[in-house]
């Protein structure tokens, strides 16, 4: 594979330093530090998950089942609107989500409909290619999508209005399918330039170094991750399920009020998926949700949703509990789409 350099751009409000692929890469021999706002560079993972990193998709499953096994499996507004959801504010509501690939205007989201609210767990989950990667990246703003209908509202704010940074800034975490690699800048700087941009715009004290390595040997432990990542090059040579121990480590040190984790489970040993359900059931709280997309029921065993939602070419056609996950696993896609 090519190297992945980090270069100064522009061009997009996201990211001032974007990891593009280019032509030898002098491979920095030191530590450097971002003269820039960290959370652009935590958010250079959106440009560099649609420009360098290679997302493969080749598990493609075909089933056979009965359409009247769906009991627990109901239209998704129905179930949405039928539950004690009396004097709760949702963290997220999005309304008739519709959005276009910018480049060729080709419509994904169809209509997408989702209320989440504070401290449930919702897992999406759609055959290959329905739209939930792309769900996942709109609502971060990723400049690969626009939105051409519909609504997002965040907190009581209107997403849409924020640039990808401010969402990230406003309590929005995403962990993609292919974490990138970020030469040249350590795990540890570049935490500790993300944990206090957080708390700079929160308005809380800042940490220095040596406080801030004391709160991240905590989070180390709940991931159960070695010290000797934090002074490794973000991703740079991490295993898959490294990368993906690291994304939890991001979101237990950033902390975040809604966590969208993009198949946190792929690539992952048994033991590594119940130490990063761990973590993630660790950090829930009753104001803290989570948005995680998944293809197997064996990640909903560990962490429990309050609700799965199937998507289906860019429109969330069911919701139901954990039971529409193992008819799913037992059945297949047929037993809801028909
Ligand atoms: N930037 C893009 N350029 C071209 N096509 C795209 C782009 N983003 C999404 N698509 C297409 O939109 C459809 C939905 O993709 P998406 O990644 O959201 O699906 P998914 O449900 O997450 O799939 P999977 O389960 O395989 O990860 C696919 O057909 C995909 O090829």
């Amino acid at each position: 594979m090519a190297g992945v350099n980090l270069q100064l751009r522009h061009a997009y409000s996201i990211a001032q330093f974007v990891p593009t692929v280019s032509s030898p890469p002098p491979l920095p021999t030191q530590r450097v530090r971002l003269g820039t706002s960290p959370s652009r560079v935590l958010l250079c993972n959106l440009r560099a998950n649609s420009a360098a990193a290679p997302i493969l998709r080749t598990t493609r499953r075909s089933v056979i089942v009965s359409a009247s096994s769906v009991s627990s499996a109901v239209d998704s507004d129905s179930l949405v609107e039928d539950r004690d959801d009396v004097g709760r504010i949702p963290l997220l509501e999005v309304r008739d989500l519709r959005a276009v690939i910018a480049e060729s205007r080709q419509e994904i989201l169809k209509g997408v409909n989702l209320v989440v609210y504070e401290g449930e767990v919702h897992a999406v989950m759609g055959k290959n290619g329905s739209g939930k990667s792309t769900f996942s990246k709109v609502l971060v703003g990723h400049p690969d999508y626009e939105v051409t209908g519909g609504s997002i509202v965040f907190k009581g704010q209107n997403l849409l209005d924020m640039e990808p940074e401010d969402r990230s800034l406003a309590g929005l975490f995403m962990s993609f399918q292919s974490p990138v690699e970020i030469p040249g800048v350590s795990n540890m700087d570049f935490l500790n330039m993300a944990f206090n941009a957080r708390k700079r715009k929160l308005g809380q004290p800042e940490l220095d170094p040596i406080q801030f390595y004391s709160h991240l040997v905590s989070k180390l432990e709940v991931v159960n991750m070695k010290t000797d990542f934090l002074n490794r090059n973000v991703n740079e040579g991490f295993s898959g399920g490294e990368r993906k121990r690291n994304e939890i480590l991001q979101l237990a040190v950033l902390g975040a009020e809604l966590a969208i984790l993009d198949e946190i489970d792929s690539g992952l040993d048994v033991d590594a998926l119940q130490d990063v359900a761990k973590a993630v059931n660790g950090l829930l709280t009753p104001k803290n949700s989570v948005l995680m997309i998944t293809h197997y029921q064996r990640l909903l065993d560990y962490i429990k949703p309050t609700l799965i939602h199937i998507m289906e070419n860019g429109r969330i056609i069911k919701t139901g509990d954990n039971s529409l996950a193992k008819l799913l696993e037992k059945e297949g896609y047929k037993a809801i789409s028909g």
